[in-house]
């Protein structure tokens, strides 16, 4: 007889007994035994309500719409998840060391006690090992290390870093992610890391030493970002890879690199990202070449050769398999359960599964075929039942489609099958309080989402906007959801506490995952401090046995350098050298491409220095870098520009074209040109917008209504409407791409599709509007939207670098050797040799200093999102686009009007006025609740369908009179900020 530990949330106060430890979750379900007074309905039993539901299954087909019954069929049935066991971890008594409080590990009280405040009052072997043998924490030294997901990684990294900071006041931190979410989840848990921690720094300089404290600054930097921080302002920087690039590009420049004490780089599988690992790779080079002592710390729970990037990274590496919570899992077709590794023998091959022993042809479970159409598919039928079970039980569970679209027909599926299930009214309440958050976004909501929230799923997908998805997945997190579907946008490093993760099929969009990808989606699964038990389900259709045994079985790959050239080669990595002067001669490019992943992979070492010849030739004859006076490598202003905004060579050179085009015939009379430079170029690396598909009778229409001088901007940068008429007339896709002329022309025009989307959302058309004209989804405008203002950003710096001539510091002694190639160019008298010859005219350079005052201006209404009339009220927390315009036309005419408005009197009726559509929304939804119900007069206590329809009402009245709060108090802030800063400027 085993017992289960408390249940969280739907579970009754008294342990629950299972017998010969095969007590299914069905049995767990039935014996809860919990008052509810849902505000959905009435108080039926579990049992009434499941026994109803054999009789009239398709009598009442929204309200009786129930997910298949999972059958136990094999007397070695371990499905039920409470029985396993987590891994038990050695006590601190048994092991000193385990406790972060000890001497050797030497860390400041108050960082061993907020680990401990947030859950961690030991730290398991492994984690202590790595950190004491290595010397990692000791002598600083690099460090390469591969756990498996969940196995307390990140918190080895934490450690290395905050000491490393707190303890070696004037250096910074560098911590490395690949997407946004990470580093938006990892600051907030390095800020609560990093509270009352301070460091000691130099008062006033002079003679007496004198110190001060100051508390550790954790911030985070990204695309799209609006944070003020800046490099030098901080200790730690949470940055995604482009981001960091940027940063010690920048510092390299400016000389401040040695503040940098060390950088971390999760997820380092990340190098051979087909997209992006080239920059991960190119940056940490420049790191390893500078020799500074920064310390480099990479870790990955998918590393097929640690000690190969170990020994590029000069570290130490250590390899650990611990698992605190083990993974149980299985594979599930044609509608049966099968364990994969957990009952002896993985699976190896699918004809074993029919041909092998009678032990693994027999499946756990069966889930019943099911009676509705919706779920006739075996896949579809496993996916919800699984999902179903999980969450009746009070558990959460993570569902992986292979697009947007199936995540939506999926949640809506299970929160049908969800909708008789009864909960707790605190629940119900915490769900409806969601749904009201998201109907009372800006931006809109995914109307399918009020479908499925009431009853605890979400789906969460890269078309929703980052404020739908931190609703949802804050709502996961604390358990007010207990099913989230989602694309693999939320697979990699994310800690959410799903105790089953389920897989709707092994393919992501068109093909299979790869075995990095479904290590990463399955190891969501039972994280320590979310969850203490994991499994996951891999669900696919028995044609895809085959591939799918293959890819359960199959190895990691060899993580491999994506400089070769077949790949990304080495232009953009010796341009990023040159630019930021940290490398002027020939010879120290040589030594730049030595200490590269490439020169550690690839065996032939004549072919990488070809390499370096080819890529410095093709820098001079594109002009982005010249041979000085004393042959060493200068950039030019171009080359210079190109790095300073993060572009690629290509891209620099594409933007250049467009930039001097406007500088020439600038259409000054239509913002359309202006908007057109601040559209990212189309590339893969900028976002999904980009690559998405020109509507060709939607860009015909917006033609259409363009003015004469709208038309000529576009004209002059290459748009031919009679074109865009035959595409629109003969229904064609896209434009062919088949060389390079062709290629630079589809740009221009998906460029340009893109820019009638920005000019909207800056004209404060409603982001659901724009959505539906340009047939994209909100996310996707969204992250257009953001992009822009990064690359806007890049663009203002780019024509600020072009207005300032190079400086030209003098060579160093060995400073001049130049490569072979190089040296017969210049000795043929190329234009390319010879200090100032690449210095823009006078005229082109106040040229570009103007365009980049306009494209400041510019810049402050992307960021708006309002027109030029509403800048100053769009800085206020919450006023953008269309309330910046009601609030206008309210007479809330400047920030100083609306710091001294009544929030409740003035402001409450316009955010309610804006929230009329949301209204209408709960009163259909509240309408359905109550049909969906029965008879309320039957049902006893439930509330009316008006009295659902005021009590919801009433929490977006408060909701939104919180917002109007804030909305006053951050006038009223900027308003002080304005008022000091003239009286600074008067002083
Ligand atoms: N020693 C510990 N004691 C208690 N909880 C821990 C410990 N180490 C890690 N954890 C917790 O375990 C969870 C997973 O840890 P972490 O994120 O560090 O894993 P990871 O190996 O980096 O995972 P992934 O590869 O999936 O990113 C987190 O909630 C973390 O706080």
């Amino acid at each position: 007889m085993a017992t289960l530990g408390q249940p969280r949330n739907f579970r009754s106060a008294e342990p629950i007994s299972l017998h010969n430890n095969l007590v299914t979750s069905v049995d767990l379900t039935k014996q809860q035994r919990f008052k509810t007074s849902s505000l959905a309905g009435g108080k039926r039993s579990f049992e009434a309500v499941n026994n109803g539901a054999a009789h009239v299954l398709n009598a009442h087909p929204q309200g009786q719409f129930r997910a298949s019954k999972i059958i136990k069929c094999s007397p070695d049935d371990v499905e039920n998840v409470q029985i396993y066991r987590p891994g038990s971890t050695p006590s601190v008594t048994q092991h000193p060391l385990l406790s972060l409080a000890h001497a050797n590990y030497n860390l400041p009280s108050q960082l061993v006690r907020n680990f401990e405040i947030l859950g961690v009052r030991a730290i398991y072997p492994w984690q202590s090992s790595c950190l004491m043998r290595s010397g990692v924490l000791t002598q600083s030294k690099n460090l390469v290390y591969t756990a498996p997901t969940g196995g307390g990684k990140s918190l080895v990294a934490d450690i290395v870093l905050l000491k490393k900071v707190i303890c070696n006041p004037p250096k910074k931190g560098l911590l490395i992610l690949p997407y946004v979410a990470l580093v938006q989840e990892k600051t907030k848990w390095l800020r609560k890391l990093a509270e009352g921690l301070h460091k000691e720094e130099p008062d006033v300089p002079g003679p007496k030493l004198r110190t001060r404290l100051r508390d550790v600054v954790v911030a985070s930097f990204y695309g799209g970002s609006r944070s003020k921080v800046t490099w030098s302002d901080c200790d730690i920087a949470v940055c995604t890879i482009e981001k960091a690039n940027m940063l010690i590009n920048t510092a390299i420049e400016e000389g401040t690199i040695g503040d940098l004490g060390i950088a971390v780089c999760d997820e380092l599988h990340m190098l051979d990202d087909e997209h992006r690992g080239y920059i991960l790779e190119l940056m940490l080079t420049k790191l390893l070449t500078l020799q500074l002592g920064i310390q480099l710390i990479g870790m990955s729970a998918t590393l097929a050769n640690p000690e190969v990037l170990a020994g590029w990274l000069e570290a130490k590496f250590f390899v650990a398999k611990y698992r605190p919570i083990p993974i149980h899992e299985h594979v599930v077709y044609d509608n049966a359960i099968y364990p994969n590794g957990i009952l002896g023998e993985p699976l190896r091959t699918a004809s074993q599964l029919d041909t092998s022993t009678q032990r693994l042809r027999q499946p756990t479970r069966r889930i019943e075929a099911s009676l509705h159409q919706e779920m006739s598919n075996p896949v579809t039928n496993a996916v919800v039942a699984l999902a179903v079970e999980i969450a009746e039980q009070g558990y959460g569970a993570l569902v992986f489609c292979g697009s947007r679209s199936s995540t939506q027909s999926i949640a809506v599926l299970i929160a049908r099958c969800l909708h008789h299930v009864f909960v707790p009214s605190s629940i119900s309440e915490s769900r409806l309080d969601a749904l009201t958050s998201l109907q009372t976004l800006p931006g809109g909501f995914e109307t399918a989402l009020s479908e499925t929230v009431p009853y605890g799923v979400g789906f969460h997908h890269a078309g929703l906007t980052a404020e739908e998805r931190d609703i949802l997945a804050e709502a996961y997190d604390n358990g007010t959801l207990k099913v989230i579907v989602a694309t693999c946008s939320l697979a990699a490093g994310i800690n959410l506490p799903a105790r089953r993760v389920i897989l709707n099929s092994a393919r992501m969009g068109r093909d299979m995952v790869g075995p990095a990808m479904l290590r990463q989606m399955r190891g969501r699964a039972g994280r320590k401090g979310k969850d203490e038990v994991g499994e996951t389900y891999l669900c696919c259709q028995k044609l895809e046995l085959e591939p799918v045994a293959e890819l359960l079985e199959a190895e990691l790959p060899a993580v491999v350098s994506c400089l070769t050239p077949e790949k990304r080669g080495v232009t953009r990595a010796i341009l990023e050298v040159l630019a930021t002067r940290m490398i002027s001669t020939y010879e120290g490019l040589q030594e730049y491409v030595r200490h590269s992943l490439l020169w550690h992979t690839v065996p032939n070492h004549k072919m990488v220095l070809d390499m370096l010849d080819a890529a410095i030739l093709s820098l001079l004859k594109d002009k982005l870098i010249e041979v000085s006076d004393l042959d060493t490598y200068l950039p030019t202003p171009l080359g210079s520009a190109i790095v300073a905004s993060g572009l690629t060579p290509e891209a620099g050179l594409f933007v250049h074209a467009d930039l001097r085009q406007a500088l020439t015939s600038f259409v000054m009379d239509s913002e359309i040109h202006l908007f057109y430079l601040f559209t990212p170029i189309p590339q893969p690396t900028t976002g999904m917008a980009m690559t998405q598909d020109v509507s060709w009778p939607t860009f015909r229409n917006l033609l259409e209504q363009l003015d004469d001088s709208s038309i000529r901007a576009l004209r002059l940068i290459g748009i031919n409407p009679a074109l865009v008429n035959r595409l629109a007339n003969d229904g064609l896709d896209n434009l062919p791409e088949r060389n390079e002329e062709e290629l630079r022309t589809a740009r221009v025009y998906r460029r340009v599709y893109s820019t009638f989307a920005l000019r909207d959302i800056c004209n404060e058309v409603p982001i659901n509007t724009v959505s539906l004209t340009y047939n994209l989804p909100r996310g996707t405008i969204q992250t257009l939207a953001q992009s822009c203002h990064g690359f806007a950003a890049g663009m203002i710096k780019f024509c600020q670098r072009m207005a300032q001539p190079i400086l030209r510091t003098p060579p160093q002694p060995n400073d001049t050797i130049i490569s072979p190639d190089a040296q017969f160019i210049a000795q043929a008298g190329t234009p390319f040799h010879g200090a100032g010859r690449s210095e823009l005219s006078t005229s082109e350079a106040s040229g570009f200093s103007m365009l980049a005052a306009v494209l400041e201006h510019m810049q402050s209404r992307l960021y708006a999102g309002a027109r030029a009339d509403l800048l100053e009220m769009a800085q206020v927390t919450f006023v953008k686009g269309r309330m910046a315009r009601l609030l206008y036309e309210a007479g809330f005419k400047s920030v100083r009007a609306l710091s001294e408005a009544d929030a409740k009197k003035d402001i409450l009726p316009i955010m309610m006025q804006i929230s009329g559509w949301k209204l209408r929304q709960i009163e259909r939804e509240s309408n359905n609740m109550q049909s969906e119900e029965g008879d309320p007069a039957a049902e006893g206590n439930v509330n009316s369908k008006e009295q659902i329809y005021e009590m919801r009402r009433k929490k977006l009245e408060e909701k939104m009179l919180r917002k109007a709060e804030i909305m006053v108090r951050s006038a009223g802030f900027i308003y002080e900020r304005e008022v000091l800063r003239s009286v600074d400027l008067e002083g």
